[in-house]
């Protein structure tokens, strides 16, 4: 696994994290889109894809109809329940971008009621669309990933076994932690496969946790067990989340500056 040194980005409001995720989403989409005629990128739920939202769908300079959007983790519930990833980044995103319907690629309605089943058919639609490595891995272009007080990502818990999942791209998990309990999520090598992943963290209650994961390395913790092998990791913060980290560990420049 290559060295782990990911650029950490901290701004004082999360208008200005939107901002920078604006940027950076621009640059790798645009790039994306030039190197091989699309843009693969997986949403997170929680708070992110308001975040992610805010100044992106605003943006004139980024071709969305070369989108194709996923979901790095989704409950299994109905599209339209108010639980559903899919629902939160149709009302933040989808519904004010051109991407077209065709390529937003969602978790099967009707087998949401069976979460392994759900999964198998979700890594399916991943693996038919996402360029895949010689081994048959999925290369997202970029994952946008939260972080959950206990240090999770995706819907992978602390000391649950889907953290362990190597021989499937997706998984799934019953009882998970955080309600709903039915979840399917991308697995730990699908996000250390990706090109790019995007850590989007703010807010004080994530201060301590994101000094477990960055100073303290807790390998506890799924969000840092994320070390993409040949891709490049960055943690976009608000300084609210940022402040127990070092300032010696905080990038002086943009994200787009690292690329
Ligand atoms: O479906 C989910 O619940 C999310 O994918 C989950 O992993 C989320 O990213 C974290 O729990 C952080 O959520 P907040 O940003 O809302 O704290």
């Amino acid at each position: 696994m290559s060295s782990y040194c990911p650029v950490v980005i901290s701004k004082p409001t999360i208008q200005q994290v939107s901002l920078e995720l604006r940027d950076l989403l621009a640059k790798l989409s645009k790039e994306a889109i030039a190197q091989r005629g699309k843009f693969t990128v997986a949403f997170s739920g929680g708070s992110l894809p308001t975040t992610v939202a805010a100044e992106l769908t605003k943006a004139t300079d980024v071709d969305f109809s070369a989108w194709y959007v996923y979901f790095a983790d989704e409950r299994c519930c109905p599209h339209d329940h108010p639980d559903s990833n899919y629902l939160l980044v149709k009302d933040e995103f989808l519904s004010k971008v051109d991407v077209p319907a065709s390529q937003v690629f969602a978790i099967n309605p009707e087998l949401v009621g069976d979460p392994e089943r759900a999964a198998a058919d979700y890594a399916a639609k991943v693996k038919e669309t996402v360029p895949v490595d010689n081994q048959g891995m999925p290369l997202f272009d970029c994952l946008l990933l939260g972080i959950g007080p206990d240090g999770h990502t995706c819907s992978l818990f602390p000391d649950r076994p889907q953290v362990k999942v190597s021989d499937k791209i997706v998984t799934h998990i019953l009882d998970s932690p955080k309600p709903p309990p039915p979840r399917i999520t991308l697995t730990l090598p699908v996000l250390n496969h990706a090109r790019h992943v995007a850590f989007v963290v703010t807010g004080a209650g994530k201060a301590e946790m994101l000094e477990s994961i960055l100073v303290k390395r807790d390998q506890s913790r799924p969000s840092a067990l994320v070390s993409p092998e040949h891709g490049m990791l960055f943690w976009i913060l608000d300084d609210a989340a940022a402040q127990r980290l070092p300032a010696d560990l905080l990038a002086k420049s943009s994200a787009v500056s690292h690329l």
